[in-house]
């Protein structure tokens, strides 16, 4: 189905997935993943790097803080400061330290949050990017432990891309097993046609 005989490690398409906490996008981006193999997809975390220089320059254990008990939620507020301290120093800081070692075709980006996030993956690679949104309701939300918090809900960390985005692919994400997998036959497709656009445009060979 796919094309693997890459001639560049870079992507061809990046998928930029955002939404609310427990909205679903580990789940949906982990199928996702499954589907087009992990030879052609990896996913990719922008809070990655982002934890892993906390933890090293506040003697934490990254592990902890990659999973997703108390013990991250604890340095939540914080860690978002100190990430959006970096950021406005460099606002491609963790894009460019979460794509270092990505060699797959497709890359899922897992959690953008900020517009500065979008924007630098635009800027970097043009007409690669595929920007989906995964939405679910409070209701749902909160049965998969989601509970409100000042400071977080709403702050840029959760709200950065409420607004102004043109989300290209937007997933509902609340529950119905045959509803969901409508939706990723469709965005599946939609990354297979961008596939076969790309593999055009690269297969082109300059005129002589
Ligand atoms: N469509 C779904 N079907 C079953 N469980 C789901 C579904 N979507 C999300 N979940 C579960 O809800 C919880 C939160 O989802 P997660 O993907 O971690 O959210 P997020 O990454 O957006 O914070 C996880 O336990 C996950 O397995
Ligand atoms: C400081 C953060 O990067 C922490 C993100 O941790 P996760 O990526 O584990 O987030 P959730 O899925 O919402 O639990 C947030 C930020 O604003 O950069």
């Amino acid at each position: 189905m796919w094309n693997t005989t890459m001639t560049s490690t870079q992507a061809r398409i990046i998928l930029l997935f955002s939404g609310k906490r427990k909205s679903g996008k580990d789940y949906v981006t982990d199928v996702i993943q499954k589907r087009l193999t992990a030879e052609m997809c990896c996913i990719l975390r922008l809070s990655a790097p982002l934890k892993q220089q906390y933890a090293k320059d506040h003697s934490l254990d990254y592990e902890e803080l990659l999973g997703s008990g108390q013990y991250k939620e604890s340095y939540r507020a914080d860690m978002i400061c100190w990430g959006e301290m970096k950021r406005q120093q460099d606002s491609g800081f963790f894009c460019r330290l979460a794509i270092k070692h990505a060699t797959q075709p497709i890359w899922i980006i897992s959690d953008c949050r900020r517009m500065s996030d979008v924007q630098w993956f635009h800027e970097e690679f043009p007409d690669r990017c595929i920007c989906v949104r995964v939405e679910a309701s409070e209701q749902t939300r909160s049965q998969r432990g989601w509970r409100y918090a000042t400071g977080i809900d709403d702050a840029e960390s959760e709200c950065g891309l409420d607004e102004g985005v043109k989300f290209d692919f937007i997933i509902r994400n609340d529950g119905a097993d045959d509803v969901l997998e409508k939706q990723l036959e469709d965005l599946l497709s939609l990354i297979k046609s961008r596939e076969e656009e790309s593999n055009t445009l690269h297969n082109i060979k300059p005129e002589k």
